[in-house]
């Protein structure tokens, strides 16, 4: 494994908690990666992405009309908001992937599903054929 994009080998949550640790400290940047500059960043990363969606209206899923540029720009920005999550989480000792993990089940049962009793009408205000 070469831990570069692209060769075949899915991206962990703990690899990229691990680069981000490499990539802090081989600049002495540990100092600057509080809690507090580390959520500042990522919300300033959030409005980055936010600037690519502005003013465009609704756009269809899979971004069909987009240029391939602003695919990567888009990947870009993405990316940051996650580098900057991964690394707040291990820098406040929250272990990411577990906490997820632990969010989806609480949302299914906050949420069930259809057959258990829940509608989509009552959730986002329309509804399915199914409802
Ligand atoms: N103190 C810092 C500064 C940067 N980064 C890393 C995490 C992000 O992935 C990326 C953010 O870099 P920039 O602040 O240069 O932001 P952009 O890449 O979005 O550049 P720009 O704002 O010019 O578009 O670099 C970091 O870990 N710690």
């Amino acid at each position: 494994m070469t831990g570069l994009p692209g060769n075949g080998d899915s991206v962990t949550l703990d690899m990229l908690k691990e680069k981000m640790a490499q990539f802090a400290k081989e600049r002495d940047w540990d100092q600057f990666h509080s809690p507090r500059n580390l959520l500042l960043a990522l919300v300033g990363e959030v409005g980055e992405l936010s600037e690519i969606f502005q003013w465009k209206g609704e756009v269809p899923k899979g971004l069909p009309d987009w240029k391939e540029e602003e695919k990567v720009h888009l990947g870009e920005e993405l990316s940051d908001v996650l580098l900057y999550l991964v690394r707040l989480s291990d820098i406040c000792g929250i272990d990411l992937g577990n906490a997820a993990l632990r969010k989806v089940q609480l949302n299914a049962i906050k949420y069930p599903a259809k057959d258990e009793g829940c509608s989509t009408k009552q959730i986002h205000g329309t509804s399915t054929e199914a409802d």
